[in-house]
């Protein structure tokens, strides 16, 4: 790419210039752990239904179509970051799209439906190895264009599936409540579970790893289902898979990693090795914060709901997620799962104003 090389962490005293305006950025200081003027904030699916200016432009197009036109996608991402004013933009795109390439099809009624789920043997083991995903072109060209028209000093995060959430996508065809076809090949033929996670999370690494090459300054990866799993299960099927993710491309790029719905799976996902962890509401920030360990940055965690709240109680609130954080040097502010779609945009708006004033130091 042709951004300037950044000066690694190592040369340069914490918090110092390095002159490049994206290594210098709030965001990504703060996923190195160095002091900030002030916490940094972005949104999960902050390119959303909320917005009315999503909505103008997905009008006309079927959200299969909309994923795959680059000039489209880089719009809602830019717009997102623009409107918000927040301190990095997400790329656009959708998480199950990488099943494709691997031999899945995908298809939305709202939410991703998968036409050819992996319920036999045979459906598991004719799963294709992804060594090039250059089939996600689409991806690929909407990261140039967006790096290419955002403002110097704001990061671009790309994202991937954790083999878990795709794995269950895969199996049970959309979203699921039990997870029953999934948990009965996990525990059912623990072999050809862990096979198929593998080759997923290979397809992941190299996915997100081309997301770093073309312009993304770090990536995020979502556990959004791996909530159904106790802690046991989480270490012995799903941990050994996001830690080798995690490790295939932290060389590239800082990791935030993401899961929802089960702090009791905290400790083991620390073990993954990321650089920052994403904390889901449930678990005090401090308390999580403390579980992951301070020696990574932390992300998160408003209640997404408080958005609905009147403005006095989402300003506790908010206030409370930042007196958490305590101003340690690695906080950046988000909420605990992903905006909806009856969001209020005046509201998320004000969140993101609120979150600058009440962390100015
Ligand atoms: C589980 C998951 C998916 N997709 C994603 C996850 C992980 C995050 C999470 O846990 O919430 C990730 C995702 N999906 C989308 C983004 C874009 C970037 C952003 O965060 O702004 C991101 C990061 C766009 C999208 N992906 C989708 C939309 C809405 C589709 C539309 O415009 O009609 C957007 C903006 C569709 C989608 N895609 C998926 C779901 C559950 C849905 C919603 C279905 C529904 O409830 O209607 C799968």
């Amino acid at each position: 790419m042709s951004a300037p090389a950044p000066i690694s962490a190592a040369e340069s005293p914490p918090g110092a210039s390095s002159g490049d305006p994206l290594h210098d950025s709030l965001l990504m200081r703060a996923l190195r752990r160095e002091p900030v003027e002030r916490t940094p904030v972005w949104l999960m699916r902050q390119a959303g239904r909320y917005l009315p200016e999503y909505a103008a432009v997905r009008r006309g197009h079927a959200f299969e179509e909309f994923c795959k036109r680059p000039d489209l996608s880089a719009q809602v991402t830019l717009d997102a970051q623009a409107i918000l004013g927040v301190d990095a933009a997400i790329l656009f795109a959708d998480l199950p799209t990488i099943l494709e390439p691997l031999g899945f099809s995908l298809t939305y009624d709202p939410g991703p439906v998968i036409g050819n789920p992996a319920r036999t043997v045979a459906a598991v083991d004719a799963v294709r190895e992804v060594e090039d995903t250059s089939a996600l072109g689409f991806v690929y060209e909407t990261v140039r264009a967006v790096r290419a028209q955002l403002p110097a000093n704001i990061p671009l995060l790309g994202f991937g599936g954790a083999p878990f959430t795709l794995a269950s996508y895969a199996i049970e065809g959309g979203s699921s409540r039990h997870y029953e076809h999934t948990k009965r090949l996990m525990y059912g033929d623990p072999d050809r579970w862990h096979a198929f996670l593998s080759k997923i999370g290979r397809a992941v690494a190299v996915h997100l790893r081309r997301q770093l090459a073309e312009g993304c300054q770090a990536v995020q990866i979502f556990d959004s289902w791996a909530g159904a799993l106790s802690p046991d299960d989480y270490r012995r099927f799903v941990l050994p898979h996001t830690k080798a993710l995690v490790e295939a491309v932290r060389p590239h790029g800082p990791v935030i990693n993401f899961l929802t719905g089960n702090p009791a799976l905290l400790p083991a996902l620390a073990e993954c090795g990321a650089d920052c962890v994403g904390l889901d509401w449930r678990v005090h920030l401090a308390d999580g914060w403390a579980t992951v360990g301070h020696d990574v940055a932390v992300q998160g965690n408003l209640d997404p709901t408080a958005l609905y709240a009147p403005f006095p109680e989402l300003k506790r609130q908010t206030a409370a997620v930042l007196d958490a954080a305590g101003g340690r040097p690695g906080h950046i502010f988000n909420l605990g799962h992903g905006l909806l779609p009856t969001h209020d945009a005046d509201a998320v708006k004000g969140l993101v104003k609120l979150v600058a004033d009440l962390s100015a130091r």
